[in-house]
């Protein structure tokens, strides 16, 4: 195996029409590679591709072209070998209800083939913070328990990597530190992982290279802090005590913008400038500030800056 647990090339999906909708692109000529042992983060917007991504790393969804790779397994040459090597914790509460937690523990682990004697149906109960809830069917379990056993079932044949499709969507404080120690556990024992979020905070705790998907395209993949590095764009909210409408001599690469409210936002890189410099440049123009704040770009800031800077045709930068 290459270092790579994951090798994509060209992968590209198209939804067929149906009952009257029109056919549907949610991939476009994606190439990616996820190093073997990192905590490797997906993110994109709502209806990005992300889901259509990993239904097809799990073998849910068919590719219309491209390859896959997992663990070194080809997705058309070996099927059985790189379904095996991944698992997948889905987005979707999709348990059967009439199973015990123990009961969908143990068929899932049938359905991988894992003989009886290596299953670890207790251990995964116990690790999952189940075991007093071994012998309750899922549809009694709350939201949260439902999740922590789609966790376990996608743990069960001990996969080479992990993906968790928006994990922490709506769960709570708890579950969310329980998934969390858990994840930097198996990274720690060799396992990687895969994770999609909306939230670029929490990738930036916890990946260490991310990738982000805009319309079925990848428009960017970088080590985090690269990422991170190239995100630093910040606005200094300065209300003055009189109007101003007037121009100011800014350092180069800050812009002004007047905001209704009588604000002046001015917005910079924290890499290129200092805020200190904007302020003098503020004072020299005779403005009193009353006022000062500041603003943190949002993840929907850094999509539609990386989407315009690089062209709505979305050629790969990585
Ligand atoms: N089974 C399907 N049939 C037709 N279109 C689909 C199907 N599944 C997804 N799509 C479409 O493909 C696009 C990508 O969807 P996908 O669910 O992969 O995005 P996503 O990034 O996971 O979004 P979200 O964060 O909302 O889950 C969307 O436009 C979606 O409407």
């Amino acid at each position: 195996m290459s270092g790579n647990a994951i090798e994509i090339e060209g992968l590209s999906k198209t939804y067929a029409a149906h009952s009257g909708e029109p056919a549907k692109t949610a991939l476009q000529d994606v190439n990616l590679e996820v190093p073997a042992g990192s905590i490797f983060g997906l993110l994109g917007p709502n209806g990005a591709g992300k889901s259509t991504l990993i239904n097809i790393l799990a073998g849910l969804v068919r590719k219309s072209a491209g390859n896959v790779r997992i663990w070194g397994f080809d997705h058309d040459v070996n099927p059985r070998q790189s379904r095996a090597a991944i698992g997948v914790m889905p987005q979707e509460l999709n348990l059967d209800p009439f199973f015990t937690a123990r009961a969908a523990l143990d068929v899932q682990a049938g359905l991988y083939g894992v003989p009886k004697r290596e299953r670890r149906t207790e251990e995964i109960l116990d690790l999952i913070g189940l075991t007093d809830k071994a012998d309750a069917y899922s549809r009694t379990l709350s939201g949260g328990m439902r999740r922590r056993l789609l966790l376990g079932k996608a743990l069960v044949h001990r996969p080479r990597v992990l993906v968790l499709d928006e994990p922490t969507a709506g769960v709570d404080i708890e579950l969310r530190q329980m998934l969390w120690s858990n994840v930097r556990k198996f990274n720690r024992e060799g396992m990687t992982i895969i994770l999609t979020t909306h939230y670029l905070e929490e990738a930036e705790e916890m990946c260490d290279e991310i990738a982000i998907i805009h319309q079925g395209r990848k428009i960017a993949h970088e080590s985090t802090d690269t990422l991170i590095g190239q995100l630093d764009a910040k606005s200094l909210l300065i209300h003055p005590t009189q109007p101003f409408d007037g121009d100011i001599r800014l350092p180069e690469g800050v812009e002004l913008e007047h905001r209704p409210d009588g604000a002046l936002a001015l917005s910079y890189r924290r890499g290129q400038t200092a805020a200190e410099d904007i302020l003098d440049a503020v004072r020299a123009a005779g403005i009193r500030i009353a006022d000062v704040a500041t603003e943190e770009p949002h993840l929907e800031d850094v999509f539609l800056a990386l989407t315009s800077s690089r062209g709505t045709g979305g050629e790969e930068v990585a």
